[in-house]
């Protein structure tokens, strides 16, 4: 106990035992849908999931993971790892950062705090760049958000902006781009009747240019380096409209992977690279894609690259994106202060934790879970480990991704009997789901499942306990439907394919022969969301959650 009379010390839970194996498996992209052919989980072979599923409604339940349940603006949002692992490890619902971005533009307050104020020193002399994803997904930024940043910096003093778009097609559907940059380039056309000099200065799709994340692939960022900062790109174009409609001709391009230009003046010179007194805002609000390059644009040593250049700038993310290491330095808007994670209460009380995925999702069951906070809280208490992703694919290729390996750690991280927690998170049936390959998707899911199986061995084994469910839905609707649900159709007949998460809920289940026998699902909680699961992971290791985490979803009913 501190001197505030707060204590990590979490009280015995009256019934369940402690020392119980518990194995917490996070299937990314796995919502609950009507069957249909578009349901990729229904379709496949999935014999492990769907028997867990006869349990219900004891042992096998829904959970809400979109909009207000995982502390998005509204619930119409869709789910995404970041917000759905910070509920399923935090136990509580934070406004994120797509929400206190609104509140903080909508205040005006953006524009009084210490990183815009930061910025605004070099509108006299310098230029402004915006760096950012350019979507109305909602996930990682948001075009409205983007469009009144604009109109609010040439109202505070900016008066050559430059803006780096990267196409989505990810969290919104195919070919959306050229709407986005349509309307990007009107606004940007009213500020320059407005006399500030403002354009699209370079861009790319998101999955090969700047957004990696988890420093899968360095390449990525380097290509946004080279177009943003340096000017320099493999094509050129006098407009970015122009660019994206071209480029999507490309053989296998799309807006997610469009490769990295430029936008060149009448003497084929880049408009807008980043110089020394420049200022530079990456918009996203979301975490793990800009982490990359906002350590290419922040720090003096630098080793990942060769930057060629490494202009002074006044640098702010529009939030800051690890809090561990104040990564960016300035920001515009504070991020949620996620504090008192299940897994910093778990390791202060005895509990001891191996956490695993692959590369692409290794920060979700790490960083995301942990509050958005890297590292270890105690390294002689967890153990994580990374399998390396394949590199330079799309994940339709390789559907089954590395759900095999994570299950073979997770399983002899089980059979050590050197942990109480074994966590993972089995990344197919969202990574393949965000290719739109339909039979591919259909692959993934089996795998999934078959790792969900390998796991559930291991648990029987050791006597142990499971916990099965996913951060948010995705595999489940491969297809964009209209209000009635009925599948879209584009001019030429075929139906839309969703490459985007779902606002469906997600299964949780819970068994294993560790399970105390009269442990079930409560039937008070029908509302019951990704937040409420970290309390039911702290009885299943025989604690009670502290007061302020949102309620368990479990009970013990007396035989
Ligand atoms: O970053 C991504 O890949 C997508 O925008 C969201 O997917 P995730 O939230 O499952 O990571
Ligand atoms: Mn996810
Ligand atoms: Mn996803």
């Amino acid at each position: 106990m501190d001197g505030s009379g707060f204590s990590w010390k979490l009280a015995d839970h009256p019934k369940l035992p402690k020392g119980k194996i518990v194995a917490v498996v996070v299937l990314d992209g796995w919502g609950e849908a009507n069957p249909n052919q578009y349901n990729c989980i229904h379709v496949a072979d999935t014999p492990t999931m769907d028997s867990l599923k006869q349990g219900a409604p004891e042992k096998w339940r829904l959970v809400r993971a979109h909009g207000t349940a995982v502390g998005l603006p509204t619930d119409d949002d869709m789910g995404n790892s970041e917000v759905g692992h910070n509920a399923l490890g935090a136990g509580r619902i934070y406004a994120q950062g797509a929400k206190l971005v609104d509140l903080a533009i909508a205040s005006g307050k953006i524009y009084e705090g210490e990183g815009f104020k930061y910025i605004k020193e070099c509108f006299e002399t310098g230029t402004l760049h915006l760096i950012g994803l350019l979507s109305d997904g909602g996930v990682h930024s948001r075009l409205d958000q983007l469009q009144l940043l604009l109109k609010g910096s040439s109202e505070h003093g900016a008066k050559r902006i430059r803006v780096h778009v990267l196409t989505d097609g990810r969290d919104v559907l195919d070919g959306t781009s050229v709407g986005f940059i349509e309307t990007l380039e009107n606004d940007l056309s009213k500020l320059r009747e407005k006399g500030v000099d403002a354009q699209i200065a370079s861009g790319g799709g998101r999955m090969y240019v700047t957004m990696d994340r988890y420093e899968n692939d360095w390449d990525v960022v380097k290509c946004g380096w080279d177009a943003h900062v340096l000017g320099e790109a493999p094509y050129k174009f006098r407009s970015a409209v122009e660019a994206v409609k071209k480029l999507r001709e490309l053989p296998n391009a799309n807006d997610q992977y469009l490769p990295p230009f430029v936008i060149v003046d009448e003497n084929g010179k880049a408009v807008g690279p980043i110089v020394d007194g420049d200022a530079v805002v990456t918009f996203n609000f979301r975490a793990d894609r800009m982490v990359m390059i906002a350590k290419a644009l922040e720090y003096e040593d630098f080793d990942k690259f060769d930057r060629v250049r490494f202009p002074k700038i006044h640098y702010a993310g529009m939030l800051q994106y690890d809090g561990e290491l104040k990564l960016p330095s300035h920001y515009l808007v504070s991020p949620p202060e996620i504090e008192r994670t299940s897994g910093e209460y778990l390791v202060h009380n005895g509990i001891r934790t191996f956490a695993c995925s692959e590369t692409v999702k290794f920060g979700h069951v790490t960083f995301f879970w942990n509050g958005n906070r890297s590292g270890y809280f105690n390294p002689e208490m967890e153990e994580y480990v990374e399998i390396p992703s394949d590199i330079g694919i799309t994940f339709n290729v390789q559907p089954k991704m590395k759900a095999f390996e994570i299950a073979e750690k997770a399983r002899d991280a089980i059979l050590s009997r050197k942990f109480h927690q074994v966590r993972v998170n089995l990344p197919n049936g969202d990574m393949v789901g965000h290719t739109g390959d339909i039979e591919a998707t259909i692959v993934a899911c089996k795998a999934a499942d078959d790792a969900v199986k390998m796991i559930l061995d291991a648990i029987e084994q050791v006597g142990g306990i499971y916990v099965i469910t996913a951060d948010h839905g995705n595999a489940e609707d491969m297809v964009k439907r209209n209000k009635k649900g009925e599948p879209l159709l584009d001019k030429n007949g075929n139906i839309q394919i969703l490459t985007s998460h779902t606002v469906h809920p997600v299964p949780i289940a819970i068994g294993g022969p560790g399970l105390a026998a009269g442990v079930r699902f409560r039937k008070d909680v029908p509302e019951g969301g990704l937040a409420n699961v970290a309390a039911t992971v702290m009885n299943l290791h025989g604690f009670e959650a502290p007061s302020d985490y949102e309620p368990t979803l479990i009970e013990f009913i007396d035989n």
